[in-house]
């Protein structure tokens, strides 16, 4: 079903000063934000291999990444796995009975369509199904 990590989403409380940090002291450079309304984030993302990092700073004092870093400070929030087929995948997971946040795909950053499996189904990972058509 999973084909790759497509990125590894962390939650921050300012994504400039956090962008200084990762392009000045790692040296991995982002090629660009976008803010996503449905899920009330500002997203950068940044490649690094065959798999991306994607910061997110919240939009919203009652979005998911400002109820995350509340409850649980700045950190890695989920998991994206890239998957060929987002529908056929959500299908196959819910016949399995893993909880899903979202029974259909949303768009997410770039245009992907993702969906989330629930942490208390998933041994503790917030994981995001992800399918794009680039690499
Ligand atoms: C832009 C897009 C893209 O890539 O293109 C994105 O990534 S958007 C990325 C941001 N969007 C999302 O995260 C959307 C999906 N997320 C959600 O719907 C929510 O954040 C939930 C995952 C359902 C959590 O919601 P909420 O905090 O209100 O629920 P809750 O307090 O009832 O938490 C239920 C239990 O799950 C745990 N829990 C909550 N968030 C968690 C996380 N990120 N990773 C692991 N566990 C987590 C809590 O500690 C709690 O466990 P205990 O009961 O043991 O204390
Ligand atoms: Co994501």
């Amino acid at each position: 079903m999973v084909k790759k990590i497509d990125h590894i989403g962390i939650a921050v409380k300012n994504l400039d000063e956090t962008l200084k940090f990762y392009e000045e002291v790692l040296g991995i450079k982002s090629v660009g934000t976008e803010v996503v309304e449905e899920q009330k984030v500002k997203v950068a993302f940044l490649p690094i291999g065959d798999t991306e990092i994607e910061l997110l700073e919240s939009t919203e004092e009652d979005g998911p990444i400002a109820k995350f870093i509340e409850k649980r400070g700045e950190g890695i929030q989920h998991i994206a796995y890239r998957v060929d087929d987002i529908d056929k995948a959500i299908g196959e997971l819910k016949e399995k009975g893993i909880r899903l946040i979202d029974e259909k795909p949303r768009y997410g950053a770039g245009g992907a369509k993702i969906a989330f499996l629930h942490p208390k189904s998933t041994f503790g990972v917030l994981i995001e199904l992800c399918e794009r058509e680039e690499n």
